[in-house]
Parts: structure tokens; C-alpha cells; sequence
């Protein structure tokens, strides 16, 4: 039998999700959540908004807490700090829904919804096609699929299912066998530069896996971006976008921190034509 002190925190947090959606499910059918309002709502492309951005495609997440850094700004009010994420020239938004592990709240989605009209990205561990439904019904554009949870299988039936909805999916790899899982269902492929097994984080991760993505889809790169120098080198490695959490979250004015990180890519990205020009 599997020692428990031998899984992962991925397969621990996905380990609870079963639980979860199957008391969810009791709690409210698939039918019900069809008969919600935000069911009804016509999604936002993250795609579009992502190739479309003129702010370096950056997607700013809203998280109090992680598993890999503890407590980040738990007091943080959703609506304020996306509204200002979107004033400070965000292309989406990222926002956690996992209560247990990321101290999301149950209404936390349709704060952000009330608050901004960018694409919302449920961010949460997707591991059955019900938690699909209920990212509509709560609101959101687009849902993350992490391919270290799924089979290249159910990353194509989910994202196929997703699609018919009208959400756009996400799909976060982070080493090449996953990269060999994505689906032409998906798309945005994130390359998370932190490993969920181990927390540990490297930019290069991001650098050395860009070759194996299809060019059909938008690329961005995920985790420990904390530097405009990174954002700025890693455009010119073929990333259409960037998804930032913990470093803006940190900050005690995080729609500010962004605007100004984008001011900074902007400089660099000035010296360095400049320069080859
Ligand atoms: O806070 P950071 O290091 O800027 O990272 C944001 C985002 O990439 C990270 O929250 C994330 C990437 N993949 C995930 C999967 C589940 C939960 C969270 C994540």
C-alpha cells in the first residue's frame, strides 16, 4: 500500500477534491447549476485577451494563502484588489477557489465578477467534469486543468466539455512528458515554473520547455515571476503572457504594484530595442 507520507501535496489537495465534489454534487445537481444565472452568462475570451493586451499579457491572481507560502495577504478583500488589478492594466484575472489549502471564500468568484470584465480564471483543482459546470455556474471565462493530475485522456474530454460551455481552458505543464498530454481543446498552455511536488521554482523551466509547445496555442508562463527583467527575457522567448500571484499580492497596494511592473517591462523593453536597433 502507498504510504501516505509518500504523496505529494498535489495528490493530497486532489485526494480531497474527490471528497469535496462528491459532497457537492449531493448538495447540488449538475441540473441545478444549469439553472443558475452565471450559467447563462456569455464568457469572456482569456485567449484574445491575452494576445490582445498591450500591458505584456499579464494575468494577476488573487490568493490569500499557498501551501508553498503560507499566509500571503489573508485579509484581502477580492473585489478591491481586482478592480484595481484591472486599473493597473491586467489583461485577466486569476482567482483561487480552493478553500482548504488556498483560504478562497465561497462567494469570492462572483466578487471578482461584480468587480471587473476581464476573464476570470477559476483556478482550482479540476479533477471531474462536475467542477467544469460549477466554474460556469459560478462566473468564470476559463478553468485550469493541471496535466500532473490528468491523463492526456481526460485533459482532452474535459477541455472538449469545457469548450461546449463556453469556457476557454488553461492547461499548466511543467516538464515534457506533460507537455506530450496537451489536447488541441486547449487554449492557453501555462508553463508553471513551480514544481507542485516540491515547490521548488526556476524561470528556466519555462525557457527550456517553450520548443515543445504547439504554436497554435497562447503561450504564458507561470509561478516565482517576481522581476520585469523576466518578463521582459521571457517575451522574447515566444511568451504571450505571464500569470503573477504572490508578488503583487504581497504588496500593500497589489493594483499599483502591477501598474508599475508593467512600466518597468515597458523601460526595459525600450533599452533592449535601443540597443539591437
Ligand atoms: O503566486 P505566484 O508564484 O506568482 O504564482 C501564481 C500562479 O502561477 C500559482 O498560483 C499557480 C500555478 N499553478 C497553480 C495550480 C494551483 C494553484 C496555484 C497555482
Amino acid at each position: 500500500m502507498k504510504q501516505r507520507t509518500n504523496l505529494t501535496i498535489l495528490d493530497r489537495i486532489n485526494e480531497f477534491k474527490r471528497i469535496e465534489v462528491a459532497r457537492r454534487r449531493q448538495q447540488t445537481s449538475l441540473e441545478a447549476l444549469r439553472d443558475t444565472a452565471g450559467y447563462g452568462r456569455r464568457c469572456v475570451s482569456l485567449a484574445d485577451a491575452i494576445r490582445g493586451s498591450k500591458h505584456y499579457g499579464i494575468i494577476a491572481e488573487f490568493k490569500r494563502k499557498s501551501p508553498s507560502q503560507q499566509d500571503i495577504n489573508v485579509a484581502a478583500d477580492p473585489s478591491a484588489i481586482t478592480a484595481a488589478y484591472a486599473n493597473g492594466g491586467a489583461a485577466g484575472i486569476s482567482c483561487l477557489t480552493d478553500q482548504e489549502f488556498f483560504g478562497a471564500q465561497p462567494d469570492d468568484i462572483d466578487r471578482v465578477r461584480a468587480a471587473v470584465t476581464l476573464p476570470v480564471i477559476r483556478k482550482d483543482f479540476t479533477i471531474d467534469r462536475y467542477q467544469i459546470h460549477e466554474a460556469k455556474a459560478m462566473g468564470a471565462d476559463a478553468i485550469l486543468l493541471i496535466a500532473a493530475s490528468l491523463s492526456a485522456g481526460e485533459i482532452d474530454e474535459f477541455a472538449a466539455e469545457a469548450n461546449e460551455i463556453g469556457l476557454e481552458v488553461l492547461c499548466e505543464i511543467h516538464n515534457e512528458e506533460e507537455a506530450a498530454k496537451l489536447s488541441p481543446e486547449v487554449n492557453v498552455v501555462g508553463v508553471n515554473n513551480r514544481n507542485l511536488k516540491d515547490f521548488t521554482v526556476s524561470i528556466s523551466n519555462s525557457i527550456q520547455l517553450v520548443e515543445l509547445l504547439p504554436p497554435s496555442l497562447v503561450r504564458i508562463s507561470e509561478s516565482g515571476i517576481d522581476d520585469p527583467q523576466s518578463v521582459a527575457r521571457l517575451r522574447r522567448e515566444g511568451y504571450d503572457g505571464f500569470l503573477i500571484g504572490t508578488h503583487f499580492m504581497r504588496q500593500a497596494d497589489p493594483g499599483r504594484a502591477l501598474r508599475d511592473f508593467i512600466a518597468k517591462v515597458g523601460e526595459i523593453e525600450e533599452l533592449y530595442d535601443g540597443a539591437i536597433a
